[in-house]
């Protein structure tokens, strides 16, 4: 913390020590400061990242001066790279022009310029790296629960989808909604149903695993994203989460009911694109709600529920 001590009219500012800082982030990252996606942030690693239009690249920029593949890039043993895959609007690094074929070394602030996009090149370990760590922590996590943000969960949903469809891997989503919400805040008034929420969310972290992802998509409403599983593998995961919340028994306060969710859940296949999953998931947790709460619904024939 710094001291202030007045000497006449100016201000002199002691600083009694250098706070320790968090490490910087060990990967390199592309960080989208102008056009389509920004604010998006990827990490580099060994594994190629495609950036493009198409929707099977890693990095998503849909605006018509991006080819379907635009270029690509990766971290080796010898540095970090990036190549033009034949772009219609090639490559500029910086203010150079990137020649399509061979590939040319990325440094640390490089500007990379894909159609009407520029993306920054953060090498890893750089002091800039944490400014770009903390931007995209404010932009992608919900403030409430420190789950992923509406916006980012969508994002990572999308990835997810162009993933699967690449791999020709199942993705199923579950929508989790808690049960008479609004008889919380209204009993008990707004922080106590806040409070509920953070607990909820934290209950939830606790129980995705591996590649799963779990985001706050509305006030009461919660997603978690199932890469790899099918329809039944998803209703059994959303049955998981269920059963979670109704064993922690979370009360909103002493002599309160305890707070259950209900879930739909929808695969990828009979829905292809984000819209239609969502709207599946929805669908079926309408059907949850129907069924009595506190229940599991899938989209279409549904294997899971008590
Ligand atoms: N405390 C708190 N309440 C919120 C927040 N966001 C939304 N809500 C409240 O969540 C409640 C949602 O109520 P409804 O959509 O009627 O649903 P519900 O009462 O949960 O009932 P069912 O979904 O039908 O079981 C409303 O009272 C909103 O004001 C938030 O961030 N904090």
């Amino acid at each position: 913390m710094a001291e202030h001590s007045e000497h006449g009219d100016t201000t002199r500012l002691t600083v009694p020590g250098v706070a320790p800082r968090p490490p910087a982030p060990s990967r390199a990252c592309l960080v989208v400061i102008a056009g389509e996606a920004i604010g998006t942030r990827v990490d580099v690693g060994e594994h190629p990242l495609r950036v493009g239009r198409g929707h099977d690249c890693d990095l998503v920029l849909a605006h018509p001066s991006v080819s379907r593949r635009h270029c690509e890039v990766w971290c080796a043993p010898d540095g970090c790279h990036v190549r033009d895959l034949g772009a219609t609007n090639p490559v500029r690094i910086n203010d150079r022009l990137l020649a399509h074929g061979p590939s040319a070394p990325l440094v640390d602030g490089d500007l990379v310029v894909v159609g009407n996009c520029i993306l920054k090149f953060i090498g890893a370990g750089s002091v800039e790296a944490r400014y770009h760590e903390e931007a995209y922590e404010v932009a992608t996590r919900d403030t409430l629960t420190g789950l992923h943000n509406r916006r980012h969960f969508l994002d990572v949903l999308d990835r997810a989808i162009v993933a699967a469809r690449r791999g020709r891997r199942p993705l199923s989503l579950a929508i989790l909604d808690v049960d008479h919400f609004k008889r919380i805040n209204d009993s008990l008034g707004h922080l106590a149903g806040d409070a509920v929420l953070r607990r909820l969310a934290a209950l939830l972290r606790a129980q995705v695993r591996g590649d799963e992802a779990i985001g706050r998509i509305g006030g009461e409403e919660f997603a978690v994203l199932l890469p790899g599983a099918d329809l039944a593998a998803g209703a059994e995961a959303g049955e998981r989460l269920r059963a979670a919340v109704a064993a922690a028994e979370v009360r909103a306060a002493e002599g309160a009911g305890a707070t259950t969710i209900s879930v739909g859940v929808a695969t990828l296949g009979t829905c292809t694109e984000r819209s239609g999953l969502l709207r599946a998931a929805d669908v079926a947790l309408y059907a949850a709600k129907d069924a009595g709460r506190d229940c599991v619904r899938t989209s279409g024939p549904s294997p899971a529920g008590p």
